[in-house]
């Protein structure tokens, strides 16, 4: 079976991927060093334990699975704690992506899908943002990942490495079956707060910023499931595989929802409320991230399953144990929650 090499597949969207490249034949072999991730969450192939920094480590796995393709998610992925530890992040997300590109290129690998992020962009200057916007990210974070990229498009120039770079907007959202959840200590990510504070499990959700120029004060996010990012993968992977050419994509649904609007959609999908507590704005925030996703609809050919934010938390819920208000995957019951309609371009 063609083996895929899936550095942090034990964390959210990586454990999500693991189970669609296996539903499509391919067989994943994690590799992580569980800093963010769950063993348990590995399911649909081996586990091989190991930090990206350990190139003798990674030497070994490409040796006992020689795998034909990588897909790179492991990195630190808090963009406040990046401005607080920039070293830090700088080392493992460049530094942990260079020597995971050295090991490749001397096991002749020459094919990696790259785990991007909307934080590229920084500061939108307009809205939904195409791949062409300026890259100019506010955080560590989104440098680490902008450097990486660059490091991506000389390697393939320099030796025909080939890439697919997929910036990713807002992972939310759970597999539909049931089967895998968000699972990060500590939670930092706004629907899984948002449903903890619902069910009395925190005192409130603070909502960061009530003056941003949004049509109700609060930023604007555009929220993609996790399935349909992993079905992403799968597709860039295919492309990669039938010599496509590197590619940089978007993946988001198009649509923006505020922080009131997502709050709003967690106390429909619970029928419970959810007690709030206004704060000021978290440093680094942009107002407004909504994706041009024409890029992987045109030439991945994807569309996102799951783009409805009431379905993306009521998947949340379910896999956290929570009961809702249909107790079901489908919600036939649920209210439905619009899209924020005046985003300015
Ligand atoms: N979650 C989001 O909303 C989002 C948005 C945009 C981009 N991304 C990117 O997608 C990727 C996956 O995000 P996630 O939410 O699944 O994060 P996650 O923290 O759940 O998964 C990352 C995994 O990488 C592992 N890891 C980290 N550093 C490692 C190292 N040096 N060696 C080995 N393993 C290591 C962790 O243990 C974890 O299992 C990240 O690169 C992140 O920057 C995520
Ligand atoms: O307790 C909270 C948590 C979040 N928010 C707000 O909710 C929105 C979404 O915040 P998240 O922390 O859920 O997600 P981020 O937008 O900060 O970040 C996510 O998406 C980014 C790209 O858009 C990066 O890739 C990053 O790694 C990834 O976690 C932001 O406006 C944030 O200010 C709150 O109001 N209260």
């Amino acid at each position: 079976m063609n083996k895929i090499l899936v550095t942090g597949g034990a964390g959210f969207v990586g454990s999500h991927t693991c189970k669609s490249l296996a539903a499509a034949g391919f067989l994943p072999v994690t590799y992580d060093d569980l800093s963010n991730g769950v063993r348990d969450a590995v399911r649909w192939g081996p586990f091989e334990q190991g930090h990206l920094e350990d190139e003798a480590r990674l030497a070994t796995v490409m040796q006992a699975h020689r795998p034909i393709a990588v897909i790179h998610f492991a990195a630190f992925i808090e963009a406040g704690q990046s401005v607080r530890e920039p070293a830090r992040f700088y080392r493992n997300n460049v530094g942990g992506a260079l020597a995971l590109l050295r090991v490749m290129r001397a096991h002749q690998l020459d094919k990696i899908i790259f785990s991007s992020t909307a934080a590229v962009y920084g500061d939108p200057q307009f809205t939904p943002i195409p791949e062409h916007h300026p890259l100019a990210p506010v955080n560590p974070y989104g440098r680490s990942k902008l450097m990486t990229e660059s490091i991506l498009s000389d390697m393939d120039a320099a030796h025909g490495m080939r890439h697919v770079v997929l910036r990713y907007f807002n992972a939310c959202g759970a597999d539909p079956d049931g089967e895998l959840r968000e699972n990060h200590q500590p939670e930092t990510h706004l629907i899984p707060l948002a449903l903890q504070a619902a069910y009395g499990q925190r005192a409130d959700i603070a909502v960061f910023g009530t003056d941003y120029p949004t049509p109700d004060g609060t930023c604007v996010r555009d929220y993609v499931h996790v399935t349909d990012l992993a079905s992403a993968h799968v597709l860039a992977l295919k492309r990669l595989l039938a010599d496509g050419a590197s590619l940089t994509a978007n993946l988001g649904t198009g649509r923006g929802y505020s922080v009131r609007e997502v709050i709003a959609a967690v106390a429909a999908v619970t029928a419970r409320d959810v007690p709030i507590r206004l704060a000021e704005r978290r440093p680094g925030d942009p107002a407004i991230l909504v994706a041009d996703a024409t890029v992987a609809r045109r030439e991945l050919g994807w569309s996102p399953k799951f783009p409805e934010l009431t379905q993306q938390v009521q998947h949340a819920a379910v896999s956290f144990g929570y009961p809702t208000t249909d107790g079901g995957e489908h919600g036939e019951h649920r209210q439905a929650v619009s899209p924020c309609t005046a985003v300015p371009h």
